[in-house]
Formats: C-alpha cells, sequence, structure tokens
C-alpha cells in the first residue's frame, strides 16, 4: 500500500450516570451523523488539550479535572490515501449546559437508546466497551462512509 497521510484527530466521551452527550454533526467530515466531540488536533497542541477545546467549541461543555485516553482507532477508506487517527478521551468531569455550536447540536441519549444506526458503523463495535469503563485499540476499513469492510478490536489495559 502507498504510504498514507496521517491525520491525528480527537473524540471526547461525555457520560454522566446513564447517560451520554453526543452530537449531531451539523457540516464538514461525518455530517449528518450523531458522535462524540472532537477533531483535528492543531499544530503546539497536545491530543489532550484539543480533546478539551473542542468538547467546549462543539457542546459548550467545560471539561474538569482533564481527560484519560480510553481508545486508540485508526480509520482507512478503500482507495483514498489518507488514514484517520483517532484517539478516544473520556472527560473526568464536566460543567456548564450543553448547547448547540455551527457544528454540533448536542443531546443526551440514555445508553440504551444510542441511535446507532444514525452514527459510524464502527461505534457500535467500541462504545459498549467505552461505556462499561474499559479500554481498547481498533482498525476499521471503510468502503464509503457506511460499509466496513473489515476491522480488528482489542481490549487492552493501558496504551
Ligand atoms: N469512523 C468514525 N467513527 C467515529 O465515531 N468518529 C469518527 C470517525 N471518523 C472520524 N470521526 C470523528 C473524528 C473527529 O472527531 C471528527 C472529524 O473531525 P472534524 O470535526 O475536525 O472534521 P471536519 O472536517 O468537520 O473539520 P473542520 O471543518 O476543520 O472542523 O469525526
Amino acid at each position: 500500500m502507498a504510504n498514507l497521510t496521517r491525520k491525528l484527530l480527537t473524540l471526547a466521551l461525555i457520560k454522566d450516570g446513564q447517560r451520554v452527550l453526543l452530537g449531531y454533526k451539523k457540516r464538514g467530515f461525518g455530517e449528518g451523523k450523531w458522535n462524540m466531540f472532537g477533531g483535528k488536533v492543531e499544530k503546539g497542541e497536545t491530543p489532550e488539550y484539543a480533546a478539551i477545546r473542542e468538547v467546549k467549541e462543539e457542546s459548550g461543555l467545560e471539561v474538569i479535572g482533564g481527560v484519560e485516553q480510553i481508545g486508540d482507532l485508526e480509520f482507512t477508506f478503500d482507495g483514498e490515501d489518507f488514514l484517520m487517527h483517532v484517539l478516544v478521551f473520556q472527560a473526568r468531569g464536566f460543567s456548564g449546559t450543553p448547547a448547540e455550536s455551527e457544528e454540533m447540536r448536542p443531546q443526551w441519549y440514555q445508553i440504551e437508546d444510542i441511535p446507532y444506526s444514525k452514527m459510524w458503523k464502527d461505534d457500535e463495535f467500541w462504545y459498549p466497551i467505552a461505556l462499561r469503563g474499559g479500554k481498547f485499540k481498533g482498525k476499521f476499513h471503510f468502503q464509503g462512509h457506511e460499509v466496513i469492510l473489515n476491522h480488528t478490536l482489542e481490549e487492552v489495559e493501558h496504551f
């Protein structure tokens, strides 16, 4: 395979008891899907800082106590020359009230009501691990944005 351009991105799990905060992506990559909050790690930022910044920008919430890494995911797309390396974090705490941004419309979901059919297809594989407090590493190879051609996923103790 030709060398892929790697892009480093974040996702952040905001969990409050038995509910999670998801955002409806109004524009950009993954438009029309419900997803966790996150985006590109900018030059000079740590991934942790980027995750906290994106939560604030996209959901209006302030992360309290920092974030802990819970996942490491790689996404590739058939025929595309880039690889998305997504570090998944969990916020240790947060304050504020979710507010709609230009990019995302936040909404709390009970865990049993998470709308997997309106999300990235990989989410139903790794969300259950994340939601029970596990850590994971995975690779998903897509055809377009809706079909997973192959994947690997393992639970890990640490990164
Ligand atoms: N297969 C997948 N499953 C998933 O749950 N999240 C994914 C995903 N592939 C990408 N993402 C996330 C990672 C990141 O948080 C987000 C895409 O990043 P961005 O929001 O920065 O993209 P945009 O193209 O909207 O960027 P900007 O226009 O610069 O804001 O989508």
